[in-house]
């Protein structure tokens, strides 16, 4: 078995409990509460802009051309391009994206965040990889369920945004992943297949608690009146 295989493998009751989360079934029932949308684009566009700075820190792991150009496409992606769905979400709800760009990282995208940084700094490339992985790797699947189970129309309100992860795009660049975590994973000992699963898993729990931490609005338990970090 393939070894990205047998990560997907053990890491398969925390994907069929992401697929079971209530936020992630309103998506396919056109039925989030509006908060709940608010509060994961204000999460999500701050996860998202360190998730570049990681990238960034993935670059100094690569050591050839090739990765360093996945990497580099990957920015792009985030960039330019993941913004279309957190738009339809700002749509449905009701507000403007520009409104809500700029909160502090909440305890859980906080940590999250922390966990990837801390696999690239001091990890491989493989444990970078698969520390990785589970982002694209979750919406990936979401994204296939809900199209083929749900087929949205355009009337949909979530339409734009199960087409998104459910395109074929986020498939390649799942597999791409895959591919590399494998290639890694050929070149590594025990101990680093180790961590490489252990970061997979940790990942994996953490999509799942970042859907947790929107659909309950989860925030620092003091309330501060400035939020003047947003790192
Ligand atoms: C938390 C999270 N995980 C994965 C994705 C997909 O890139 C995203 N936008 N946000």
């Amino acid at each position: 078995m393939r070894f990205s295989e047998k990560l997907r493998q053990e890491a398969d009751p925390i994907f069929n409990a992401i697929f079971e989360h209530p936020f992630v079934k309103g998506i396919g029932e056109g039925n989030v509460p509006k908060q709940a949308l608010i509060h994961y684009v204000m999460q999500d566009y701050e996860y998202l802009t360190t998730f570049c700075r990681i990238y960034g820190l993935a670059v100094s792991k690569c050591t050839t051309r090739e990765d360093m150009t996945f990497f580099q496409e990957q920015i792009g992606f985030v960039l330019n391009e993941e913004i279309h769905p957190h738009n339809n979400f700002c749509e449905v709800a009701g507000v403007r994206y520009e409104d809500l760009q700029k909160a502090p990282l909440a305890p859980t995208a906080h940590h999250y965040t922390r966990h990837m940084m801390e696999a690239s700094i001091n990890g491989s490339l493989g444990e970078t990889l698969a520390a990785l992985a589970p982002c694209p790797w979750t919406y990936w699947e979401i994204g296939r369920k809900l199209k083929s189970e749900v087929n949205p129309d355009k009337q949909h309100p979530f339409y734009d945004w199960i087409s998104f992860y459910g395109n074929d795009e986020v498939g390649t660049i799942t597999e791409t992943f895959m591919a590399k975590i494998d290639a890694c994973a050929e070149q590594a000992g025990e101990r680093e297949k180790e961590l490489m699963l252990s970061h997979f898993l940790k990942s994996s729990q953490l999509e799942h608690q970042f859907w947790t931490m929107a659909y309950e609005q989860e925030e620092w338990p003091v309330r501060l009146q400035s939020s003047i970090s947003s790192l």
